[in-house]
């Protein structure tokens, strides 16, 4: 239970119409929960109006409500709390609700197109392994000090997102490293709180269907580092054509990363492996399981953001070229075939070039790339034509197939995505609606020493189809479609 004036600290009000002294049992946003004694927030949204939901939630006993324009018929025993940003609203209500859980810890967000699960991961592990109670917060899991809690989004709700930090106090956490999406920018879900740090990869083409041009998506993840406080760090790629953009008119402590320009934290890269990558960081070679120039980025990210915590150097190092990254992301499928198997989350056009660029630099000689890729539905759909043209510019052949359709029709993704596939290369394009069906295929066409990617799925357990989840994991079926083949040869 809290006071509603204790919630509502710090909250721009326009108006109060009812008693501030009232007793709030929880904060939601969704008619759905509405139950007696809570306080509902009226938010604007993609597909509808928290505001139409109003007389709902009263019918079902709240005490008070939070929205933008109050309803024509006043109820004497609610209070109405009048804002002109009722998301905005909300992020600072509920840090308020759970006592600034934020203001308790270190919490470092990570942004940018790609590689923000790998750096907030990493980073994860390497704060644990350091011997601190640590918080994560990313697409693939939430973790308090080892314990996982499935993740819902990338970044949670307002709500969700200050009730799991708040367990991190709880649990003793010093540290949190969390992701920070665009889409979570343009809807404040990280409004009202308190950031120790911010570190940017990069930005790429990506999301164009919610943030409509390539300028309002870069505002967004700029919106960020503009909100952070003067005793923060702000730490960027100097690298990425952005970078520089995203510290423009940030109060924080100014710092950047990168292998080619001028930076801070410099990195070179000496060797590139599929088993790692030899850097040399600030004047000394550590060798580092991860695979790809991409993710020699993603570890100086890493490496630079400790430097900022305070960290001691060598012990960062050292624990850092023993970890692994994320699930899912260059994830290696062995078998007794002499396949090689990689599983990547690719589903940017630059991740699939990173990705495509990293095999080919590496690879030995004259194997076979066979690429397998979708793009998910009800996303933005620029993406489609660009990731089947780059797949098939970088590799020996493509199956095109199924992501996530989520609502739409998976063949009309597909013919999406061809429209990218050049005359040239219509010869090396197989099309196979069922991901199952189009694994199996390419590990029939597969000879010992050639490479599977099988993009855009990573970590996922599910594929979504007509708005249903299905279970389905790509490295699991890319693993028993190769053993299969390896048993019949046997
Ligand atoms: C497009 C998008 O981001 N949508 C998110 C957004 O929903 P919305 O704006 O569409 O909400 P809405 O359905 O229009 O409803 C408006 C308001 O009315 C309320 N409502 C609605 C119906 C009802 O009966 N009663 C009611 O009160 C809703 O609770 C909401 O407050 O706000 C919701 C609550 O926070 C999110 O769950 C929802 O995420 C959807 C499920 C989603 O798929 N989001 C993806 C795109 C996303 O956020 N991805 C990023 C990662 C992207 C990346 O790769 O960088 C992420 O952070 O996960
Ligand atoms: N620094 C990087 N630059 C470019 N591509 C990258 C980088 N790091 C990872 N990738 C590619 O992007 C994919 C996604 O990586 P990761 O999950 O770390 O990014 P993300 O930003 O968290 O993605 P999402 O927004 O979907 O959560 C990887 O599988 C890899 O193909
Ligand atoms: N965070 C990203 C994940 C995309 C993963 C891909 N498998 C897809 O379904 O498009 C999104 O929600 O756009
Ligand atoms: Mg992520």
């Amino acid at each position: 239970m809290k006071l509603l004036k204790d919630i509502l600290f710090g909250v721009n009000v326009l108006e109060i119409l009812g008693p501030e002294s009232a007793e709030i049992s929880e904060i939601i946003f969704d008619s759905r929960k509405a139950t007696h004694g809570v306080l509902f927030v009226a938010v604007r949204g993609t597909v509808t109006d928290g505001h139409q939901y109003i007389g709902q939630v009263i019918n079902e006993g709240v005490k008070a409500i939070v929205c933008e324009s109050a309803p024509g018929d006043i109820q004497p025993e609610i209070t109405y709390v009048l804002v002109s940003n009722s998301a905005k609203a909300l992020g600072v209500m509920a840090s308020n609700f759970y006592d600034q859980p934020s203001a308790k810890l270190k919490l470092v967000g990570v942004t940018g197109t790609n590689g923000k699960t790998t750096i907030a991961t990493l980073l994860y592990k390497l704060f644990i392994e350091l011997g601190y109670k640590t918080g994560l917060l990313s697409t693939v899991e939430n973790q308090i000090n080892g314990v996982i809690i499935p993740s819902t989004h990338t970044t949670p709700d307002q709500i969700a997102l200050n009730a799991l930090l708040h367990d991190m106090v709880t649990a003793g956490c010093d540290y949190c490293f969390m992701e920070v999406s665009s889409h979570a920018v343009a809807q404040s879900r990280i409004e009202g709180l308190y950031f120790t740090g911010a570190v940017f990869s990069n930005l790429t083409h990506d999301h164009l269907d919610f943030h409509k041009t390539f300028s309002e998506y870069l505002k967004a993840k700029k919106a960020f580092f503009d909100g952070l406080d003067r005793s923060a760090f702000a730490l960027t790629n100097a690298d990425d054509k952005n970078g520089a953009v995203m510290l423009q008119n940030t109060r924080a402590h100014k710092k950047t990363y990168g292998l080619k320009n001028l930076a801070d934290f410099k990195g070179k890269l000496v060797e590139n492996h599929f088993s790692g990558l030899l850097l040399n960081i600030d004047g000394e070679e550590v060798w580092f399981k991860l695979v790809g120039s991409f993710n020699a980025y993603n570890l100086l990210a890493v490496y630079g953001a400790s430097m900022l915590l305070e960290q001691d150097r060598n012990k960062v190092l050292t624990i850092l070229s023993r970890l692994s990254g994320a699930e899912g992301r260059f994830d290696y499928v062995s078998s007794g075939s002499g396949i090689i198997g990689i599983v990547d989350y690719a589903h940017t056009p630059d991740a699939v070039q990173n990705v495509l660029s990293t095999i080919h630099d590496i690879r030995k000689g004259n194997e076979q790339l066979i690429t397998i890729i979708g793009c998910g539905g009800d996303r933005d759909k620029t993406k489609r034509p660009v990731m089947a043209q780059t797949a098939c510019d970088w590799s020996d052949k493509v199956i095109l197939t199924s992501d996530n359709p989520r609502t739409e029709d998976p063949e009309a993704i597909l013919a999406d995505m061809e429209e990218g596939v050049t005359p040239n290369n219509k010869r090396k394009v197989l099309h196979i609606t069922d991901r199952k069906e189009a694994i199996r295929t390419a590990v029939h066409l597969a000879k010992p020493g050639d490479i599977i990617l099988l993009a855009g799925k990573g970590h996922e357990k599910y594929q979504e189809i007509k708005g249903v989840k299905h279970p389905f994991d790509d490295k699991k079926i890319l693993s028993e479609q190769l053993n299969l083949i390896t048993h019949q040869e046997n």
